[in-house]
């Protein structure tokens, strides 16, 4: 069994595939390094081989969860790495180790799934992401802003009277129409920005590509821009294919 890891800047999203099949045999989100260990083992007849993994963390973070998978299971662990070029896709970035790996996975999980086209690919996770990447496999850039995470959260650190729990932040986003409390007129705010980016975001690849591009949508966030753009293909394990692609196993 192979143990896949996508360690964003908020969550671990972790997956154990079947060697032979392919096939995924379990996965989750875990919030820590010790939280993906308990989840582990509790998998009955768990028997991994490898693990590769793909982390926006800092050296000393990934190397201490790496640190932590070899003392529990005694596996072998790859780590994907920058690339100028791979599958077919030019890095676009100035200087291609700055890119977040986990945009590049995503770009070439993208590139590959739309089997020639040019692809818009938006990642809502802790921050937003696009990239975009025309039909010849250049890398034109992208864009980064906060997340849903992060909006919320700057709204209740900088002002005075913006509180509320997560439930009631879950209530709120039932609808769309204009909030009569605080909770519902900030995450369906916030909500409606994310959507705007996405339409945004379409704007300018029609503007590069016409009609001739496919858009993916990936990110624990995703559903929040659920219908913003109908033609999008929602992949929740973009990344995990472009880790597949980027650290194959022999
Ligand atoms: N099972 C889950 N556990 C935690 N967060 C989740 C889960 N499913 C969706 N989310 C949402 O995913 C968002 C984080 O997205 P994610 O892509 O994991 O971010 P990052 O890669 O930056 O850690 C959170 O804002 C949360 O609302
Ligand atoms: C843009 C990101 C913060 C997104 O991280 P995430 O929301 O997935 O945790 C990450 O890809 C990153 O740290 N990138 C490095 C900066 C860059 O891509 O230019
Ligand atoms: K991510």
């Amino acid at each position: 069994m192979i143990l896949e890891l996508d360690c964003g800047n908020s969550f671990i999203k972790w997956r154990v595939l079947d060697a032979l099949a392919g096939e995924v045999v379990s996965e989750g989100v875990v919030d820590s390094n010790q939280a993906l260990i308990d989840r582990l083992h509790i998998i009955k007849s768990l028997s991994l081989r490898n693990c590769r993994l793909v982390s926006v963390r800092t050296n000393e973070e990934t190397g201490a969860l790496i640190g932590l998978i070899e003392r529990e299971f005694n596996i072998p662990i790859v780590c994907a790495k920058p690339a100028r070029e791979m599958s077919g896709v030019r890095n676009g970035y100035e200087d291609y180790e700055r890119l977040g790996l986990d945009r590049w996975l995503a770009m070439l999980g993208g590139f590959h799934l739309a089997a020639g086209d040019a692809c818009l690919v938006l990642d809502f996770g802790t921050a937003v992401t696009a990239d975009f990447v025309a039909a010849d496999g250049e890398h034109l850039g992208g864009f980064i802003c906060p997340g849903m995470p992060l909006m919320r959260n700057q709204l209740r650190t900088h002002t005075r009277k913006i509180r509320y729990g997560d439930e009631a932040a879950e209530r709120a986003l039932s609808s769309h129409v204009p909030g009569r409390t605080t909770v519902e007129a900030v995450e369906r705010g916030c909500s409606l920005m994310l959507r705007g980016f996405v339409l945004t975001q379409l704007e300018l690849a029609r503007a590069h590509w016409g009609e001739d591009f496919t858009v993916f949508i990936t990110g624990g966030d995703a559903e929040l821009v659920d219908g913003a753009a109908p033609e999008a293909r929602i992949v929740p394990d973009l990344v995990f294919v472009g880790l597949a692609m980027a650290c194959p196993l022999s």
